[in-house]
């Protein structure tokens, strides 16, 4: 199937996307003829079974893998197409990240964290912008302890500002609330929330859990990474009620 999007615009495209690994009797292909638009100020979840390609699309969309077939258009850049100097600077401008594991530094404060991918750029905060985001995450008090001392949602709120803070394009958040409880979850998705509905932020997600993709606005289902279907608006019954449609169907 190919999902396009209406409204404000496509943030990120891809067309044809593929991704193998290895060859011959060993070949597994991760992606499969994926046709997909991201729109802009959108938040987009994907979901999937495991094994699936969720990370691999997400990296490919990221810049962090290399596809082998078809094409990312950032914009009017086709990712695919760049070296890996300019494809550096593409993630580093253009491209925020969330991981799993919040990724922080440990011997820098929050707020280092926060404007460490800027200082590495050699660029200048937008200190308004960078105050308007510690302020959405909720932060303020615990700007300046490390990351030891802050608890796991703590420390992946402080990863999704450190994501915002250089105004990205798209930010890529994979598993974000796979190491959290429950409330530090709904912090954290509130977060990313907020800043789609504040900010005009684009937001694409990797997720296994129904109530984490009923924050997005749109959820895109994978499976044998190919493109199997999209759900507007989801709550975590509509996902929930999706998911089991589509093992129904692969069982069948
Ligand atoms: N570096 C690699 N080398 C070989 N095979 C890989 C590699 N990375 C991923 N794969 C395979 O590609 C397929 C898709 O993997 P991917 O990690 O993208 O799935 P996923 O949906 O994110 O899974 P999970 O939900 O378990 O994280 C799987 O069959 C996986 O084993």
């Amino acid at each position: 199937m190919t999902v396009r999007v209406v409204g404000q615009g496509v943030a990120i495209r891809t067309s044809g996307l593929g991704k193998s690994y290895g060859s011959g009797d060993t070949r597994v292909e991760a992606l499969a003829d994926v046709d997909l638009e991201f729109g802009k100020g959108r938040f987009t979840a994907i979901m999937g079974p495991s094994g699936s390609g969720k990370s691999t699309l997400l990296h490919c969309l990221a810049g962090l893998d290399r596809p082998t077939a078809g094409q990312v258009m950032l914009g009017d850049v086709d990712l695919t197409r760049l070296d890996e100097k300019r494809l550096t600077h593409l993630r580093r401008d253009r491209i925020g990240f969330v991981f799993q594991a919040f990724n922080l530094v440990p011997t820098l404060t929050a707020m280092e964290n926060i404007t460490l991918p800027l200082d590495l750029a050699n660029r200048k905060p937008d200190q308004e912008w960078v105050d308007k985001v510690v302020t959405a995450i909720g932060l303020q008090d615990r700007l300046h302890h490390k990351p030891s001392e802050l608890s796991g949602g703590q420390q992946q709120r402080v990863a999704c500002a450190r994501a915002l803070a250089s105004r990205p394009e798209v930010v890529f958040a994979d598993e974000p609330t796979g190491n959290l409880d429950s409330r530090s979850s709904a912090d954290v998705l509130g977060f990313l929330h907020r800043s789609v509905r504040e900010f005009g932020q684009t937001v694409v997600m990797v997720t296994h859990d129904p109530t984490a993709a009923s924050y997005a606005d749109r959820v895109v289902f994978l499976a044998d990474g190919r493109l199997q279907d999209e759900l507007l608006d989801p709550t975590a019954d509509t996902v929930l009620d999706k998911m089991k449609q589509l093992d129904t169907q692969e069982a069948g």
